[in-house]
């Protein structure tokens, strides 16, 4: 093993060779040496907002929640139907029309609570896709008194784009409650000096509620009933958004229930949680570990740059069943297998850093509605992101930290599976030389399973594969 480092030195030498001496090579980035994009910064709201528009349905788990009470004697309901939280009908209706059947686990237990007389305030945590925003909608059109035409419901949320995602659950829900009304109180939203909103659901970032309220006055706060504080791990992330947040709050009556959703449990959100929200009840529901428990792993040794597109070119066509993500480790990359991959004749999505945020969006949903059946991305964007109907994962390049070593945490972040997959995936990995092998065997000691060698000149491996 002395001799590893020189053997893998001469190696990559050779590589680097027969890298220059490829055609197809013009324009790929070979990782190591280059930035990877991972240095560009998303924003969580962006994220967030990138998963609420590949996400297809409720985020199931195992998990059991936790709730904490500041008076431990207070009962705690749960239900384990919607007929039994005695909405009013036309809400009930709305819930059906969303083609909900039953709350799911997070909403069992909060919902009794937000809809309890007098009312309660709450701090809610889970993860992403678990109900918290349907929960807190029935909440909030629970308390609307349709015939009085003021403000008394207020949501608040990081950014325009997620505002106006609350918005559209509120109007689905909300379909046949036809008296009361939704106002947006964001970016490109105008309302002249001297007048008084009527609307009673008001939706909006921090920076215009408050504008509203203090300035223009034309949002009266006084006779709130409810207030949302929704993203709370993104608020207090984003500059300024925590602070004008708790202005607004103190702007806000006595008597106005409040509560407050995050998907995240870290001890600053904790904090600005228990600032924000008096006498509160905490649930929390733990986030469903990810796990390469039901993950078939593979390798191809690809010791050529052209081998390693002929691989991913031969998976392409082999991927008869579900849809596949391939990740790179740089964007010029991603941009270059996009290409090339288009070029011969295939479809591809290609999502990277670089879009804005209206064109990931497009890209995404493109890739949600099965237009293209293989995604190409990056780090920078797919990480934390779970796009549930992917039923491969192909590393085109092996995820590395800075000193090249294995990033096991992102290579389970981007072949782990949650409880809600219920399927199992399939992983393939390209490794492209000894270093590269080098860090699939750090993989395979960290999860302490192997990863199998799969020959891609062996369409109906693969494609029995992809199938199963
Ligand atoms: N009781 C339910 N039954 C079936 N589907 C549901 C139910 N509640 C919510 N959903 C659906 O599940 C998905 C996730 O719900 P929701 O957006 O409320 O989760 P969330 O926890 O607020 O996620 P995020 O943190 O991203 O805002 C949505 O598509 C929603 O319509």
């Amino acid at each position: 093993m002395a001799d590893w480092g020189e053997a893998a030195e001469l190696q990559e030498k050779e590589l680097a060779q027969q890298v220059k001496n490829v055609t197809i090579n013009s324009n790929n980035a070979s990782q190591q040496n280059e930035d990877p994009e991972e240095t560009e910064n998303i924003p969580l709201a962006d994220k967030a907002l990138l998963q609420k528009v590949i996400r297809t349905g409720l985020v199931s788990t195992k998990n059991d929640i936790e709730v904490q009470r500041k008076d431990p004697n207070s009962p705690l309901y749960s239900v384990k139907s919607f007929e039994a939280l005695h909405l009013k009908p036309n809400i009930l209706k709305g819930v059906y029309a969303m083609g909900y059947n039953a709350p799911s686990k997070i909403q069992e237990t909060a919902l009794p609570t937000l809809l309890a007389d007098p009312p309660q305030n709450m701090i809610a945590q889970s993860q992403s896709g678990t109900g918290k925003t349907a929960a807190f909608v029935i909440a909030m059109l629970s308390r609307v008194e349709p015939s009085e035409k003021f403000p008394q419901v207020l949501c608040l949320s990081p950014t325009l784009e997620l505002a106006l995602q609350i918005g559209q659950v509120v109007k689905k829900i909300g379909q046949f409650c036809t008296d009361i009304d939704i106002r947006y109180a964001v970016r490109g939203e105008e309302v002249s000096r001297g007048t008084k909103l009527t609307e009673q659901v008001i939706i909006g970032t921090p920076g215009k509620v408050f504008d509203w309220a203090t300035k223009l006055r034309c949002l009266d706060l006084s006779k709130m009933k409810v207030f949302v504080l929704d993203e709370a791990d993104i608020m207090i992330d984003t500059q300024g958004l925590q602070d004008q947040s708790i202005r607004i709050h103190k702007l806000l009556p006595k008597t106005c229930q409040m509560m407050l959703f995050s998907a995240t449990y870290e001890k600053d959100v904790m904090q600005f949680a228990e600032c924000i929200i008096p006498n509160p009840y905490i649930i929390k529901l733990k986030r469903e570990e990810e796990s390469v428990e039901s993950i078939k792993q593979y390798y191809v040794d690809c010791p050529s740059q052209e081998s390693k597109y002929r691989a991913i070119a031969m998976i392409y066509s082999s991927v008869s069943v579900g849809q596949a993500i391939i990740f790179c480790h740089t964007r010029k990359t991603a941009s270059w297998l996009a290409e090339k991959l288009t070029r011969d004749g295939h479809s591809v999505g290609l999502l990277t850093g670089e879009l804005e945020v209206d064109q990931r969006i497009a890209v995404l949903e493109r890739f949600r509605k099965e237009k293209e059946k293989v995604l190409i991305t990056t780090n920078v964007v797919a990480r934390g992101i779970d796009i549930e109907q992917v039923t491969l994962v192909v590393n085109y390049d092996l995820p590395v930290d800075m000193e090249g070593n294995a990033d096991c945490e992102t290579y389970l972040h981007r072949i782990g599976r949650t409880g809600r997959f219920g399927k199992s995936g399939l992983a393939i990995n390209m490794v492209d030389g000894p270093r590269a092998l080098n860090v699939l065997k750090q993989i395979e000691n960290h999860f302490g399973r192997k990863i199998s060698k799969l020959d891609t000149d062996n369409l109906e491996e693969v494609e029995r594969l992809t199938e199963e």
